[in-house]
């Protein structure tokens, strides 16, 4: 049931969280050391869906440690919320949140996006990577991009993609994203 926040707002997950238990972490590849896990991140620490209340728990002050947000009003998240909870595909938009001080400390997003083709496939991309600055280092990016990258298949992606810098590419590499050949990304930019 959904639950209220503090300041009396519904507080409803985007997506259901059973879902994040269709992760076999058993299953990645990468080493951790010390060892956390999607059940066990460490201290104080739970990986869970974005929720309608993360707007007070510092949700976009931590995306603005990736990207330019704007100003956006509570009305405007919650609307945007809901349109993504209400997609087909969907937005796995998942958070670790320190229980403790409440605060959302890393997000990543695995954005899924229904096809005509492969069978009426889905496609997965990987967009809106960022761990709070003093939270970096403590191996959250890696889990969560191991947690996404487990979670695509089991949610019907035949396959996922992200872009990123060049400084990024070997981050990445070690989640089993490799550069196509003779596959370029482009874009044109409308606004910032
Ligand atoms: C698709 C997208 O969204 S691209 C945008 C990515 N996000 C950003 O650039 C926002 C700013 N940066 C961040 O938020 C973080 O630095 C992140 C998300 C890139 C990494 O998160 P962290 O939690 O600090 O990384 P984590 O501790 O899990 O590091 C895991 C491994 O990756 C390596 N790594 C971490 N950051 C980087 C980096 N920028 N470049 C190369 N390797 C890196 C670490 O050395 C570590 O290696 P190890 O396992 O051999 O020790």
């Amino acid at each position: 049931m959904d639950k209220q926040t503090e300041n009396g707002m519904e507080d409803t997950p985007l997506f259901d969280p059973k879902i994040l238990d269709l992760i076999d972490f058993s299953k990645c590849n990468g080493e951790y050391k010390p060892k956390i896990s999607n059940k066990n991140p460490g201290d104080n620490l739970h990986l869970r869906p974005l929720s309608l209340g993360d707007f007070d728990r510092g949700f976009l002050k931590l995306l603005s440690e990736l990207t330019k947000v704007g100003d956006v009003s509570q009305k405007q998240f919650a609307d945007r919320f809901h349109q993504m909870k209400a997609c087909p595909g969907g937005y796995f938009i998942t958070v670790l949140e320190n229980t403790e001080t409440q605060e959302v400390v890393a997000t990543a997003t695995l954005a899924v996006e229904t096809k005509f083709i492969h069978s009426t496939g889905a496609r997965g991309r990987i967009e809106d990577v960022v761990v709070s600055k003093q939270y970096r280092g403590k191996q959250l990016g890696k889990l969560l991009l191991d947690c996404l990258t487990l979670l695509a298949p089991k949610v019907g992606c035949y396959k996922l993609s992200l872009e990123c810098k060049d400084p990024l590419v070997d981050f990445y590499s070690t989640f089993g994203f490799s550069k196509e050949v003779n596959q370029n990304y482009m874009v044109q930019r409308f606004w910032d």
